[in-house]
């Protein structure tokens, strides 16, 4: 009991020096914001849906919006003018990251290029994974692979599409479907549920989704990390052991194997660079597992919501499903299935991919850190502070986009706005230092999986499910996707039945 009460007492010293610290403005403006409470801040505003919460203050508070999370200062930008400033104008004071307890646990004390801190270490890391496994040609490399897979999906859907009628889980299958694409290309082979330990692959996967994205006490009160009031710490490090000890025998396995192989995932790319000593900066066996564990984590989730999101827009309006069924016939036709050589010819695929990806944001707030004190918009922001671009908020902004709840492909037409990050109304990668290196990848493979899925089959909604009763709720996470499975009906529709 002394001791919680002497807990006590040091967190409201704390609090009340911090207080005092802070309400020092110093006549600096800072950005206008909500009225927050003692010690929490703002924390008490923010529900399941962050971005979306974030979103409502901001009708209120502006585009540049001061709040507290617990102890850390937080900006919150959203439109697009601002985001601008932040991404592009001083991107270099905006490019590093806060400290997450999760990265820090997970990834080898945040050593991945996800959440390093800005510095030679991620410039080193980015520069290296830009160059050997992310470039246009390692990305072409696993072409055929991709086809293949792609395929097996569209038979395994075709096989039970032929027992009449029957409903498919369509986010399992594309959830399966990127777990394998991604495994395939960073480790060679594909993981089942049974393989990394008694828990399986993707339940593994799933846990680190889930306890990356839950609030961590850790991250607002620096000092209540240690403490683990949560219990959160405790679960971290029994994945990371997990996760270590599966890491450590696929490069052992790889090690081994070496010599036999013909074509190069991820794993021997990393070896031979290990091995050549040609990285800038030291770079061993902890290092390839970092970058290994960021390309499993980034790519599994963010592809998959991707393809559902813009899959559930099509089964709510099947008007445009049709339109882009009568694209794909016409350069495809109903003979063969789509190739990847086929998108760059399928110009209304290309406006349906934007404007799901406008509308359903799969990353709608990742966190920035300030390095400096920097001027925005004439408000003061303050070195440390956590800067939080919201995506979701830019991409629906009725001045920018009219009707912007509503999905309109057709927005796109004879506009060049694209999502490379060059247009700052549309960022579902983002833009600037900190912008996904696999854009491209990521194009490709959502690109490819929602044409063939629309070519191959007729979708239709369950129990006589109406196009306008399907839900769009959202689940927010390191990838945010939907809260409850898409549950659709298959009909094989090309003529090689
Ligand atoms: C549709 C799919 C994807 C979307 C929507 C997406 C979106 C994003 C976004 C919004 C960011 C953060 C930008 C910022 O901080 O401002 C990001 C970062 C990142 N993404 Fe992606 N991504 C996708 C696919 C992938 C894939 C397939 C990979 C890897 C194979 C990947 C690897 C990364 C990495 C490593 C970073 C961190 C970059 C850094 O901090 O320097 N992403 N992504």
């Amino acid at each position: 009991m002394a001791l919680i009460w002497a807990m006590l007492v040091i967190i409201f010293i704390l609090y009340a020096f911090y207080e005092l610290l802070n309400n020092n403005q110093n006549g600096k403006r800072y950005p206008p914001g909500p009225k927050g409470l003692p010690i929490i801040g703002h924390l008490h505003l923010l529900g399941k849906n962050p971005h979306q919460d974030f979103l409502k203050l901001a009708k209120t508070h502006g585009p540049l919006m001061y709040v507290r999370l617990g102890l850390v200062p937080t900006i919150v930008v959203s439109s697009a003018d601002t985001a601008e400033k932040v991404l592009k104008t001083y991107d270099h004071i905006f490019a590093s990251r806060p400290h997450n307890e999760a990265a820090y646990y997970l990834a080898y004390g945040q050593r991945n290029m996800i959440a390093a801190k800005y510095g030679p270490y991620w410039r080193n890391m980015r520069k290296l994974c830009t160059q050997h496994l992310l470039s246009n040609q390692k990305i072409n490399s696993f072409q055929s692979m991709r086809r293949q897979q792609v395929e097996l999906m569209i038979k395994s859907l075709k096989n039970e599409a032929c027992d009449h009628r029957v409903v498919v889980d369509l986010s399992a299958k594309i959830l399966s479907l990127s777990a394998d694409l991604t495994c395939l290309m960073v480790f060679g082979k594909k993981y089942m549920d049974e393989d990394l330990d008694k828990r399986g692959f993707k339940a593994l996967v799933n846990e680190v989704e889930h306890l990356a994205a839950t609030p961590n006490l850790g991250d607002f009160f620096p000092f209540l990390g240690v403490i683990d009031l949560q219990g959160l710490t405790r679960r971290l490090k029994d994945l990371s052991k997990v996760f270590d000890e599966f890491l450590e025998k696929i490069i052992d396995e790889h090690v081994q194997s070496r010599d036999q192989k013909q074509s190069k995932d991820f794993v021997d790319t990393l070896l031979d660079i290990m091995q050549s000593q040609e990285a800038e900066f030291q770079f061993d066996r902890r290092h390839i597992k970092a970058i290994l564990f960021d390309m499993l984590i980034a790519a599994m989730g963010t592809s998959a919501a991707a393809i559902e999101w813009i899959l559930t827009e099509l089964l709510r309006h099947p008007h445009v499903m049709k339109k882009l069924q009568k694209e794909l016939e016409q350069v495809v036709g109903l003979e063969r299935m789509v190739k990847e050589s086929d998108l760059e010819k399928l110009n209304y695929l290309d406006m349906v991919v934007k404007e799901g990806m406008r509308l359903h944001c799969v990353v709608p707030l990742m966190p920035h850190e300030a390095m400096e004190d920097c001027v925005v918009n004439s408000f003061h922001i303050q070195k440390g502070s956590r800067i939080m671009i919201n995506f979701y908020t830019v991409q629906r902004d009725p001045n920018i986009w009219p009707e912007p709840e509503k999905f309109l492909p057709e927005r796109f037409v004879e506009s060049s706005i694209d999502v490379r990050g060059h247009d700052f109304q549309l960022l579902p990668f983002g833009s600037g230092r900190r912008s996904c290196p696999a854009m491209q990848l990521g194009i490709i493979i959502v690109q490819l999986i929602v044409a063939q899925l629309v070519h191959c089959f007729d979708w239709e909604l369950p129990n006589g499910m109406q196009p306008c009763d399907l839900d769009v709720e959202e689940q927010f996470g390191l990838a945010t996707s939907r809260e409850n499975p898409l549950m659709a009906i298959p009909t094989y529709r090309l003529n090689n039945a």
